[in-house]
């Protein structure tokens, strides 16, 4: 790791991250040409890069794969979470290779490059980790550029002068318009099923960035979804005659989108309307009831995260991505722990004591991880009238 004060470029670096500390980590670049501010975090799952690239919750956020090599399956048009990629770029440790999967239909490169993303392969991904883990997901810039032509001074300003996921409502820029949702579980060879839930019961989801293997997942478990964005109101809500309303995952601050989003849940829960909420969802649940948020150290990213289930003792191994947590000594009495985290004892899960309704801090729906926590979408849904 060099220093911004003494930014001599190495022979053949196209690409370089800047903190806002004044680390600089040279690199080669890969992907869209140019540059991009935001939190740098890092993310343990051994599989799923172009979900993990695709989930929207990534917005405003660089990731750093723990997982050397990135991009050997290639992409392909199934394994999106949404329609476009929501993390601003990744850095990686190999040098990405020609892609070896009978799945791939364009290399990861390349599509990078076409969705607009930046990449950086040929980092110490385990020292930038070790980093991170010591003393924070930091603010940082990741640039690429062929000719290696970097303005590191230029760069670490931007770094410092971005403010910071802490306050910040990016669920408005990644939620998506009201729609009739298509589409259930993925068998090899026949892709998606083409299942809209059959009808009954109804489920109205809102978006606040969504991964689409939720909606897929409500499906499978029998619901039609109709999904409505972010900012819908109570009366729009119930318009669509809900038999039970979800709250889905998404980007920055529970704290700021719980601003036009915490009244509306509020409202819903007076009207004992049923209600299942995921990750950015699970916070927004706890805020309505008068709980409190904290942005975490480090956060929690990866596809092998245990949990224990408080009711029967039970561990399920999770797929998470959070940057923030619900601080559990806030809840108030109608909020019970249902799920603890068993990496640093944080909160994993409520119910809503005198309420139907429940959430989860990590994510059922995997894409990428484990399937082991599917039975909450059967759980929410089985309820409902
Ligand atoms: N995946 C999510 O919904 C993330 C929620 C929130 N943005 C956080 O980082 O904690």
């Amino acid at each position: 790791m060099a220093d911004a004060k003494s930014p001599t470029v190495p022979k053949g670096a196209t690409g370089v991250l800047v903190l806002a500390d004044g680390t600089v980590v040279f690199g080669h670049g890969f992907g869209a040409v140019g540059d991009a501010v935001g939190e740098v975090c890092f993310n343990t799952a051994i599989t799923g890069y172009q979900e993990i690239m695709t989930d929207p919750s990534y917005a405003g956020q660089i990731v750093t794969f723990t997982f050397p090599h990135i991009g050997n399956v290639g992409t392909n048009a199934d394994d999106v979470e949404a329609e476009a990629p929501h993390a601003l770029g990744c850095i990686v440790r190999e040098n990405v290779t020609e892609p070896s999967n009978f799945r791939n239909v364009q290399p990861f490169d390349e599509w990078m490059k076409a969705q607009g993303r930046i990449g950086i392969s040929g980092v110490d991904t385990r020292a930038l980790t070790r980093r991170i883990r010591t003393s924070g997901a930091p603010n940082g810039v990741i640039a690429h550029d062929p000719a290696g032509a970097f303005d590191i001074p230029a760069l670490l300003a931007k770094a410092k002068a971005w403010p910071g996921l802490e306050g910040m409502d990016l669920a408005v820029s990644v939620t998506g318009q009201q729609r009739e949702w298509q589409g259930g579980a993925w068998t090899l060879g026949q892709g998606y099923a083409a299942a809209d839930g059959g009808g009954k019961p109804h489920v109205v989801a809102i978006d606040y960035g969504a991964k689409h293997n939720i909606f897929r997942n409500l499906v499978k478990a029998g619901a039609r979804v109709s999904v409505l964005p972010a900012q819908a109101s109570y009366d729009e809500i119930m318009a669509l005659k809900p038999d039970g309303v979800f709250l889905s995952n998404g980007p920055g601050d529970p704290a700021a989108t719980g601003a036009y989003a915490v009244p509306v849940i509020a409202k819903l829960l007076d009207a004992n309307v049923p209600i299942f909420g995921i990750c950015l969802g699970h916070q927004l649940l706890a805020l309505a009831v008068g709980g409190k948020t904290v942005k975490m150290h480090q956060g929690h990213r990866g596809a092998n995260h245990p949990v224990k289930r408080l009711s029967d003792g039970a561990v399920e191994i999770t797929s998470m991505n959070h940057g923030f947590a619900v601080d559990m000594d806030s809840l108030p009495a109608n909020a019970r722990a249902t799920h603890i985290s068993l990496f640093d004892g944080s909160n994993c899960g409520i119910e809503i004591t005198d309420r139907n309704a429940f959430s989860v801090q990590y994510h059922p729906e995997a894409s990428p991880g484990p399937q082991d926590s599917f039975y909450l979408f059967e759980k929410f849904v089985g309820g409902l009238g």
